[in-house]
Parts: C-alpha cells; structure tokens; sequence
C-alpha cells in the first residue's frame, strides 16, 4: 500500500513518483479565478436530497476526518446541477490549516479559506464506488469552504466526537446526521473537471463549489487541529495542513451557475 502525507516526506511534491498522474491534465484542487469562470445557462439548480438515517460512522482516515453514509440505496442523492443522472452520497470530510490563514485546498482568486468540506458521491450508472473512482464521470465532489465567524452548532455535532477517535483508524458510530445542516443558505456554484485532491489522484471527479461559505469559530477550527495522523502507540502527529496546493488549469474552463 502507498504511504503518503502531507509532510516534507511524503507529502504533494512528491506524490508524483507513485502517483504519476499527479502531473495529469486533469487535477484538483484548482485556483479558481472568478473573472474567468464563464456563466453557462444550462447548467441547473444544484438538488442534494440527504437522509441523515443512512449515516454510519465517523473515522480518522489519517488523513482527514470521514463521515461514512451507507449507499446501497438511492436514500441520499446529488442530481441537476452540471451532471446528468444520480450520484449517491458516500462520505464527507474536511482539509484544514494549522491556522485560520489557510487550509483550504480550492482557492478564491488566490485566497486560502481555514477549511474545506467535501461531500462525496458516485454515479449510479456504476455498481459501486470503487467501479465508479475510476470513471471520468464516476464521481462528483461538492465543497464547501469555511470561513471564521459565528461558532457552526451542526459542525459541532462533528466536532464533539473527534475526541474519541484522535488517533488514525479510530472510529465510532455517528447516526442521523443531515449533512444538509453543514450546505450553505443558497447553492450557487462553480464547475469544473478535476481529480481526487489525494493519492490515487483519480481524474473522475466533476467538481461543485459552492460560492457561499459555511461559518466555523476560531474554536472550532482548533478542535480539528486536536486529531492525530498517527496511530495509537505511534509519536504523536497533530493533523494540520491536510490540504494539496492549487494544480494548473491546464485545457479546462471553470463553468459558474450564476451571474
Ligand atoms: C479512491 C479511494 C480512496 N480515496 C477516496 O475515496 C477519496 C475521496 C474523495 C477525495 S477528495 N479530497 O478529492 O474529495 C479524495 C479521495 C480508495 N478506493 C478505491 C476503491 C474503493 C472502493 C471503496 C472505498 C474506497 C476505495
Ligand atoms: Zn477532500
């Protein structure tokens, strides 16, 4: 199995020695200049219908911390927005700094948010995930970025159980959450081609990020700081800096839903 971080070691510049597609046409994250992101009429309202009884459990990856959803039905779905067809909800997660200055891994015309919130889905017209991160129409990522502001009651609730599951492969169970609380208030978005932000790298992500931002306070933001990339027994590594740097645009436009 690959190891890989986000240290000086292992960490994005050197993904490329295993991962070799991290030099590929299609990469995310993404820079994504707003005077040039072209307004596209056809591209529809974005629908997430969540069904918070199909979340399961909330994992430290050792890389980012997980809520994992069952998706053996059609329960919680993205469909309309740039895709055709229905994706389901498999797992949502986050990328942060090690301090309110950056942590984001999409940037705003250069600017770094504190965090990121992707919500991860795949296209039901495969069997299963692992057949659809494989696909370039396989997966459809919608992020969210946090910015510093009123303390989040809904990100709390996920906040509340890292202290049982501070080291890497720790997990526990986190039922009934409606990961529509952690949407922003209106789902305008930009659009674009891409990649998972992690190894393997995959080019089979059709990227949704949403213009609005979601709020977390300074103390919140600390609290994610508190997880471990290590393992129980292992020295300790606080989780921090989870974030791969902005990729080249390389052949593609940036589509936006508004004006
Ligand atoms: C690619 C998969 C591991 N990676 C991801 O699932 C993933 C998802 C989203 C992002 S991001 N930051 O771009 O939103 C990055 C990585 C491994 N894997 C391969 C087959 C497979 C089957 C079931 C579960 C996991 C499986
Ligand atoms: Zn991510």
């Amino acid at each position: 199995p690959h190891r890989w971080g986000y240290g000086a070691d292992d960490g994005p510049d050197t993904w490329h020695e295993k991962f070799p597609i991290a030099n590929g046409p299609r990469q995310s994250p993404i820079d994504i200049v707003t005077g040039e992101a072209q307004y596209d009429p056809e591209l529809r309202p974005l629908i997430l219908r969540y069904d918070p009884s199909v979340s399961m459990d909330i994992i430290n990856s050792g890389h980012s911390v997980q809520v994992t959803f069952a998706d053996d039905e059609d329960t919680s779905t993205l469909t309309g927005g740039p895709i055709t067809g229905t994706y389901r909800l498999k797992q949502f997660h986050f990328h942060w700094g090690s301090s309110d200055d950056k942590g984001s891994e999409h940037t705003v015309d250069g600017k770094l948010y504190p965090a990121e919130l992707h919500l991860v889905h795949w296209n039901t017209t495969y069997p299963n995930f692992g057949e659809a991160a494989s696909k370039s129409d396989g997966l459809a990522v919608v992020g969210v970025f946090l910015e510093i502001g009123d303390e989040n009651p809904q990100l709390q609730k996920v906040l509340d159980a890292l202290d049982v599951i501070k080291a890497k492969a720790a997990q526990t169970s986190f039922a009934d959450f409606d990961p529509t609380m952690l949407l922003p208030s209106t789902l305008d978005y930009w659009t674009y081609d891409g990649s998972l932000t992690t190894p393997p790298l995959l080019e089979s992500v059709t990227w949704i990020v949403c213009k609005k931002s979601i709020s977390a306070s300074s103390a919140q933001m600390e609290k994610f700081r508190g997880l471990l990339f290590s393992a129980e027994g292992e020295p300790e590594c606080y989780m921090a800096d989870n974030y791969r740097p902005p990729q080249p645009l390389k052949d593609r436009k940036v589509r936006t839903s508004s004006k």
